[in-house]
């Protein structure tokens, strides 16, 4: 279990913050690549760097569910990491539930996501040997909380996306749309404001993505879900889509 320092609690928002304020206020951001780390230097392909998003703002707010949306190598994944928490802009200014991640360090920025962001990937990564509720608990392990209060939380939030039957089960026992809501469960068990997925419905057949997309939906009253998809029917169940083409966005150019 990691350990915090005072300095990295620091970076979580504070709940008196206006119920106006987007969760997420992103401006101008670019972020670029290079082979052996990333660079201060370039436009587009220089040599070895690529200018995966170019000066891209957005601001997201609580109760929004907003697809991202770009051929191949648009710059989605970029841009949600960025909004995950996972990666901080080469330039540009990006705030997530009040808090600056421009300059936090990684660890606080993992302190950030365990607090405010959930996050759900195309592949799952559930653990095979562990059960559904377990799988949910982890999060919670990460947070210290003591065993049975884990795995009432756990069973409860199995419950809200439908899977109450199904907590003693391993995911090599669920169908992939389980194994996705199972996902899901996890995403939301240290409650963030925030929940991003990558191709959330990528792996599951056209009805069980529309189950999903109905969860989010109905996630995104009391909170902001953002997801990057190819999916065009899924993202038509977005309440907007932020379209990115060569890291810009295309409403932007
Ligand atoms: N770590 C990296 N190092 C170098 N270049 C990268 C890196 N990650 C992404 N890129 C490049 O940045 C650009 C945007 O990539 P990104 O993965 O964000 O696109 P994407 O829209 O998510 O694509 P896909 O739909 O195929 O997942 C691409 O040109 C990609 O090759």
């Amino acid at each position: 279990m990691q350990t915090n320092t005072p300095s990295d609690t620091a970076v979580v928002s504070s709940p008196s913050s206006s119920a106006d304020s987007p969760l997420i206020d992103c401006s101008n951001v670019t972020r670029t690549y290079t082979r052996g780390g990333r660079s201060v230097f370039g436009s587009k392909r220089t040599g070895q760097t690529v200018t995966a998003l170019d000066n891209v703002s957005l601001q997201i707010h609580r109760g929004e569910l907003v697809g991202i949306a770009g051929p191949s190598g648009s710059g989605k994944s970029t841009l949600l990491h960025l909004l995950a928490g996972l990666d901080t802009p080469s330039s540009g200014s990006l705030s997530i539930v009040d808090t600056d991640v421009s300059n936090l360090s990684s660890r606080q920025r993992t302190r950030l996501r365990l607090e405010n962001i959930g996050i759900v990937f195309q592949h799952f990564y559930l653990l095979p040997s562990l059960s559904a509720r377990a799988n949910v608990a982890i999060p919670l392990v990460e947070k210290g909380w003591g065993k049975r209060r884990r795995r009432e939380r756990a069973a409860a939030l199995l419950d809200e996306v439908g899977l109450g039957d199904r907590t003693t089960h391993k995911p090599g026992e669920l169908s992939g749309g389980e194994q996705q809501r199972v996902a899901i469960a996890r995403a939301l068990a240290t409650e963030p404001d925030l929940l991003i997925a990558d191709e959330p419905t990528g792996e599951l057949d056209t009805a069980t993505g529309e189950t999903i997309m109905g969860l989010f939906d109905e996630l995104a009253n009391d909170r902001a879900v953002v997801m990057a998809s190819h999916d065009e029917r899924a993202l038509s169940r977005t309440d907007r889509v932020i379209r990115l083409q060569d890291g810009v966005r295309l409403d932007d150019a």
